[in-house]
């Protein structure tokens, strides 16, 4: 496996094992979930979600062991249960680009009355605030890593602005509305992969201020053209001073973007829907997005098939483990010399103790590994196993060796019980 798939995947799953602080004074138990550990710590000047302050937490869930993250928001009482509805829905959608959502619930167990809704936990994960917006420090190296930084690339914009329409397009294909096109809610989970978190919340919060579908569909298109601009332009209010950021953008990327951004910020129109916008972006730019998603497909599967073996020559090692030079098979007749177990230890010595013809040890991985698969396949390829003071010697098949090894183990398993 090559160092960079490895070292993504290290990492997602060393955050996934983080252990619970209890000084953070949180509820042992809510609703099925425990371990519940902040994901990030609180800010003191704690941004507002719409109008309540909330916090993520990962947690486990009892019931099948696996983390989900959950979004807490204080303060909050529910008036009407049809408010849940929504998160039904959003619950139905699978979609690559959207963060998962599993259920909402109320509880007391934060002292006080709270929201939680519970998503898909994406170990490792940054959002586009975090990536590309959070301002710098105001200092010379933070100015140059500023400008560094901020400058996602033609090619990769695009790529950010088919998988957020293509989230956009599955929500508003049901009748829902994403309402939450930010880039503090959208997560990069892998390379270059974007899913758009905390969906469904703020169709709970705002349940009792209910607005037309269709409105808050075309606030998500103008949600997404002030993303695009402040992906453009590094700044999360670029819109706020247009001449300025269409000055930049148009130093930084092609007409196409800028007239993308301007289409998707302008009024309303009936016309103004995401399968227009998914028009705008063009066919070429959606098949390319193919090529690469298939491209990458290629080269996961490819590392997948390098990997393939490894299971089983580690299951089969350790087989090997458990039966060799057991001390209490020492004094037993079928390990002995004239015993039909001792192939497995000739074979042993033919696989890992070789030597050369001056008594030098022959350590040679590519010869073990191939021993160990023709094993594992059981061939009928013999191979000559010779004793140690080279008296005897037996000529077997892997076939042979196997099935004695199978059975040894499969007796000392029977033992174990
Ligand atoms: N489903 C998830 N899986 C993994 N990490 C998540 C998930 N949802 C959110 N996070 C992480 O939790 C952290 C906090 O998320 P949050 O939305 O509160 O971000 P924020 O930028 O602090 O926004 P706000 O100002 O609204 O609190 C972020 O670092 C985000 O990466």
């Amino acid at each position: 496996m090559s160092d960079n798939v490895r070292e993504e995947l290290q990492k997602r799953s060393e955050t996934t094992h983080f252990t619970p602080f209890a000084s953070y004074n949180l509820p042992d138990e809510l609703q099925g979930y425990h371990s519940l550990v902040p994901l990030e710590p609180t800010p003191p000047d704690r941004r507002k979600f719409f109008n309540w302050f909330s916090t993520v937490y990962r947690a486990t869930n009892a019931s099948d062991g696996v983390g989900y993250a959950l979004r807490h928001v204080e303060n909050f009482r529910l008036m009407h249960q049809a408010a849940f509805g929504a998160i039904e829905a959003w619950s139905r959608i699978r979609h690559p680009n959207i963060v998962r959502v599993r259920e909402a619930f109320t509880t007391l167990g934060f002292n006080d009355n709270s929201l939680v809704v519970s998503y898909d936990y994406h170990p490792n994960s940054q959002t586009l605030f975090e990536l590309y917006l959070r301002p710098k420090q105001n200092t010379f190296q933070g100015r140059i890593e500023g400008l560094i930084n901020t400058v996602i690339p033609e090619t990769t914009l695009w790529s950010y602005i088919i998988q957020i329409a293509s989230a956009i397009r599955a929500a508003h294909d049901v009748g829902l509305a994403v309402r939450m096109v930010d880039p503090t809610k959208i997560l990069m989970t892998g390379k270059n992969r974007l899913r758009i978190s905390s969906c469904g919340i703020v169709d709970v919060l705002m349940y009792d201020t209910r607005q037309d579908i269709a409105t808050l569909q075309q606030e998500d298109l103008v949600m997404f053209g002030r993303l695009v601009f402040a992906l453009c332009c590094g700044n999360l209010a670029a819109v706020n001073t247009l001449p300025k950021a269409l000055d930049m953008m148009g130093r930084m990327y092609s007409a196409d973007v800028k007239a993308f951004a301007l289409s998707l910020i302008s009024k309303p129109g009936p016309l103004k829907n995401i399968a227009q916008v998914m028009e705008m972006i063009g066919k070429s730019r959606l098949l390319r997005e193919m090529d690469e998603i298939q491209i990458s497909t290629d080269r996961l599967e490819s590392e997948l098939a390098s990997e393939l073996e490894n299971g089983r020559i580690v299951r089969l090692l350790c087989k090997f483990g458990f039966i060799n030079e057991r001390p209490e098979f020492a004094r037993e007749p079928r390990w002995s010399e004239t015993g039909d177990r001792y192939i497995i230890k000739l074979f042993r010595d033919y696989v890992f103790h070789q030597v050369d013809e001056n008594g030098n040890p022959v350590v040679d991985l590519s010869h073990v590994l191939a021993c160990l698969n023709k094993l594992d396949s059981g061939t009928d390829e013999r191979i000559m196993l010779v004793s140690r003071d080279e008296q005897s010697c037996l000529v077997v098949s892997y076939k042979e060796v196997k099935s004695c090894i199978d059975a040894a183990f499969s007796d000392l398993s029977k033992a174990s019980r």
